[in-house]
């Protein structure tokens, strides 16, 4: 099987990416239950790359529904090193405007269920770092591919993780405005801590469909709004991902793919039988 492969999630709006050669939709299996879809397999650019619609195909899913291990655990069993991420965003700022794309470099946790957020437990404990969960080697190189095909990029913003489905408040929405965050999404947190466990590096292309409810002059989110806004924006989406992808190095040896070294907690004399099997493909480095 493939190793060093690209992973790309497709969020609300990015169900698929034209553009692959040797397409195969493969099944994965997963000690974690079934991931949102199965993944397709082929080369892009010069790579070998692994897509993966989040929601599934006719967007089945809800963010609370989402299985991210299964999702990253069988991007893991693909092969995959590094994930990017497509997701559609509320805009928090009057300076991020519908088709803007943020690059984002933190979270804000508002979920109220992170309990599908980690692989470990059952006898097995760790805690990776995570105060950078984005991996900025990957953040740099979808800003320099977005920059050169002059899409309308920031550099860096703190995504505001909700739990939905309903969107904000306007309380909420005007509170994370206030607080200074920059965009609110439902789905990337997860998937991030998901990855770091699963020693991938992942980053975010956060494409602003809207501004929430926090702007008095302008129209609440309506799911309608973001569709209309990712699908204006989904080309470039493609373009900067398909540029990126020929400039991820082919090795996997960035500090997120060893994020496990120095994270366990638990004497793997008493790691209970049945979890070291079902983390095997995570924990082989560390048997
Ligand atoms: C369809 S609007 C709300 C929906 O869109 C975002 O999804 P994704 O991150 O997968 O693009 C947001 O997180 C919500 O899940
Ligand atoms: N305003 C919003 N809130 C949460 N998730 C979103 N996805 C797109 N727009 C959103």
């Amino acid at each position: 099987m493939a190793a060093n492969r690209i992973g790309i999630i497709g969020g609300s709006g990015l169900y698929h990416i034209e553009g692959f050669t040797n397409q195969k939709w493969v099944k994965v299996k997963t000690p974690f239950g079934a991931p949102s879809d199965d993944f397709l397999t082929g080369e892009l650019n010069g790579r070998e790359v692994v897509f993966l619609p989040r929601h599934g195909r006719g967007h089945r899913i809800l963010p609370g529904e989402l299985n991210y291990r299964a999702n990253i655990y069988g991007m893991k069993k693909l092969g995959v090193q590094w994930i990017i991420s497509v997701s559609a965003v509320g805009s928090l700022q009057a300076k991020y405007k519908p088709c803007d794309v943020v690059l984002v470099d933190q979270f804000l946790d508002r979920t109220k269920n992170a309990a599908g957020h980690t692989f470990f437990g059952k006898g097995i404990v760790a805690h990776v770092a995570f105060a950078d969960p984005i991996a900025e080697e990957l953040r740099r190189i979808l800003l320099k591919s977005a920059r050169k095909l002059k899409a309308r990029v920031h550099d860096g913003g703190t995504y505001v993780n909700m739990e939905g489905p309903a969107f904000s408040t306007r309380a909420e929405s005007i509170t994370n405005h206030k607080m200074g965050y920059d965009v609110v999404g439902m789905t990337n947190l997860g998937e991030a801590k998901c990855a770091r466990e699963a020693e991938m590096a992942y980053a975010t292309m956060a494409m602003i469909t809207d501004y929430d409810c926090w702007k008095v002059d302008e129209a609440h989110v309506t799911v309608e709004m973001v569709i209309e806004n990712l699908t204006k924006n989904a080309a470039m989406a493609k373009d900067v991902v398909k540029d990126a992808i020929a400039n991820i190095p082919t090795e996997a040896n960035w500090p997120c793919h060893s994020a496990l070294h120095n994270a366990i907690m638990t004497d793997k004399k008493v790691w209970p039988a049945k979890t070291k099997n079902d983390l095997k493909l995570l924990l082989q480095k560390y048997l």
